[in-house]
C-alpha cells in the first residue's frame, strides 16, 4: 500500500515551499510535475493565462469545477482581493484531501470553501449553501463531458450574470468538442481562444475564454 501520485506532490509542497506563501507553492508542484512525476495540474504555461483572466475579472465571488490537488486553486485564490471567495468542487475524497492541505500549506484556506461532491449536485445548492447570487468567474477543469451540461446548468439556476466570465481548461488535450461547438455558436458568450500547450509538455492545448452576455 504505496503512497499516491497526489500524496507525492503533497509532500513535495511541504518539503519545497514555504508555509503562508503560494508562489512557493505553485514553483513547488511545477518542480515536481516537471522534473519528478507528471500530473494533470493547469501547469506554469497555462497558469499564466489563467493568472492574467482572473487578475483581469478581479471576481468577488470565483467558482471552480475540479479541485485535484489545489494548484490552480492556489493560483486563483492567491489574486482574489480581500473578503471574495472561492468555491471548488471535487468529488474524488482523496484529491480533496490532499488539496485541502495544499490550501492551507500556501495559507489561503480563508479564502477558499472546498466542497466534496459531483458538481451536478451542487451547482443547484449553491445560492442554498453559499448565499451565492451570482459568480463572476468560474474555472472550468473537471470530466471533459462535464462543461458542456454544467455550463448550462449555471445558465439555468441563473448562477451567471452580464459580464461573467468562463474560462475552461484542456480545450484541446483531451479536447471539449462538444462544449467548444456549444459556446463559439451561441449568441448569448463571447469566446476567445488561448493557444498554449498541455501543462509540462510540447503538446497544444488552450484554454477558451468566454463572456456571458446575459
Ligand atoms: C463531476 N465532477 N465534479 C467535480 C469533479 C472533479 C473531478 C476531478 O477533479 C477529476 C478527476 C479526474 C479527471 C479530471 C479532469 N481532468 C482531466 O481529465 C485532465 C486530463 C489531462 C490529460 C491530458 C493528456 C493526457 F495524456 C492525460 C491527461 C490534462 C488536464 O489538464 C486535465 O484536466 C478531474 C472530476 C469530476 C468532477
Ligand atoms: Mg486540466
Amino acid at each position: 500500500t504505496g503512497s499516491t501520485r497526489p500524496q507525492r506532490l503533497l509532500r513535495a509542497v511541504q518539503k519545497n515551499a514555504t508555509q503562508g506563501d503560494p508562489q512557493s507553492v505553485i514553483n513547488a508542484i511545477d518542480h515536481f510535475c516537471r522534473h519528478k512525476e507528471w500530473a494533470m495540474n493547469v501547469g506554469d504555461e497555462k497558469g499564466s493565462i489563467l493568472d492574467s483572466v482572473v487578475s483581469e475579472v478581479n471576481p468577488s465571488t470565483a467558482l471552480e469545477l475540479g479541485t485535484y490537488c489545489g494548484y490552480s486553486t492556489v493560483r486563483i485564490a492567491r489574486l482574489l482581493p480581500p473578503g471574495s471567495q472561492l468555491i471548488t468542487l471535487e468529488f474524488n475524497p482523496a484529491y480533496a484531501a490532499v488539496a485541502k492541505q495544499v490550501i492551507g500549506w500556501a495559507g489561503l484556506q480563508d479564502k477558499v470553501q472546498l466542497v466534496e461532491g459531483p458538481s451536478g449536485d451542487l451547482i443547484p445548492q449553491m445560492k442554498d449553501l453559499f448565499g451565492v447570487q451570482s459568480f463572476d468567474f468560474v474555472f472550468l477543469d473537471h470530466w471533459k463531458d462535464r462543461y458542456l451540461p454544467d455550463a448550462k446548468l449555471l445558465e439555468e439556476c441563473s448562477l451567471l450574470r452580464k459580464g461573467s466570465v468562463l474560462l475552461a481548461d484542456n480545450v484541446i488535450c483531451p479536447g471539449t468538442p462538444e462544449y467548444l461547438e456549444y459556446i463559439r455558436n451561441s449568441p448569448r458568450y463571447e469566446s476567445r481562444y488561448f493557444k498554449s500547450h498541455l501543462e509540462y509538455t510540447k503538446v497544444e492545448d488552450g484554454l477558451e475564454k468566454s463572456v456571458f452576455l446575459g
